[in-house]
């Protein structure tokens, strides 16, 4: 994934925002890349723009070639889980499937298998209201991992959840982005989530948001969260982020 130039003003003349850039960035295939940064410093918009679902001002996002679309070529996972009510757990990721063209045979057992994965293996009849909000986050990255794009963005999917629920998601999105292979691109404002999810974290500053820090993490990708968790050398990377957050914010 190619970022070249890429900058974002919001509105025009007296009232202009300058939100974003320029930035260049590449990304290499398999990379889980988080975003970190205080509040404002343009994170989303930076996602949104590399998920094709706003437009750059200046500047070009390229995958593999290609512009990006979403559910095509990259999948995104917002801050709330944004489920069809209206379909049934299984249904919500059955669709999704639909969409990556998987044949209507398939799509259960496969839904199945997918919520199974995120540690979900009896809710597939329910109604998205019938279970938990943390249940709800983990059927949309079920949902997510049902396209197989080749980029996955994360949009500080875990925020609104409590600290347990938090670091089981964290764990299940650890592991996955390990086996899958998928390039991901992960926002949040936690030195603790950047330092347990990235092997590369890049820190942005602000007004606009520009490239700060560019750091690749020297921990295990195989390690478990939890085994991770209580490493020195997770302490010092976390420490090491948060260090470059607070400069990148003076
Ligand atoms: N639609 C918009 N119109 C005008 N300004 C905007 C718009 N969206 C974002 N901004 C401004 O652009 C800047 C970057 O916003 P953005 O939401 O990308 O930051 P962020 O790092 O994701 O913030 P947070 O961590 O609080 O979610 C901010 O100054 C914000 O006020």
């Amino acid at each position: 994934m190619d970022l070249k130039g890429l900058t974002k003003t919001y509105g025009t003349g007296t009232t202009a925002v300058a939100a974003l850039g320029p930035i260049d960035l590449t990304v290499a295939p398999g990379e889980f890349l988080v975003l970190v940064g205080a509040s404002g410093c343009g994170k989303s918009t930076l996602l949104r723009l590399v998920g094709g679902l706003d437009s750059p001002t200046a500047g070009t996002v390229s995958i593999a070639g290609d512009a990006a679309v979403p559910g095509r070529n990259v999948g995104v996972v917002f801050q709330q889980p944004r489920l069809l009510p209206w379909r049934t757990v299984g249904g919500n990721v059955e669709l999704a499937l639909r969409y990556a063209g998987v044949p209507r045979a398939e799509r259960r057992d496969r839904a199945a298998d997918l919520l199974d994965r995120v540690g979900l293996p009896d809710v597939a009849r329910r109604r998205v209201w019938e279970i938990s909000g943390g249940q709800q986050q983990r059927v949309a990255i079920a949902r997510a991992l049902a396209a197989p794009t080749p980029v996955l963005l994360m949009d500080e999917p875990f925020a609104a959840l409590d600290a347990l629920t938090r670091e089981r998601l964290q764990d299940d999105v650890r592991q996955v982005g390990a086996e899958s292979g998928r390039t991901t691109v992960f926002v949040t404002h936690s030195p603790d989530e950047a330092a347990v999810l990235g092997t590369r974290i890049v820190v942005l500053s602000r007004h606009p948001g520009r490239i700060a820090a560019d750091l690749a993490s020297p921990l295990s990708r195989d390690a478990d969260g939890a085994e991770l968790r209580e490493t020195a050398d997770y302490v010092g990377f976390r420490a090491e982020i948060a260090a470059a957050v607070r400069a990148a914010a003076a």
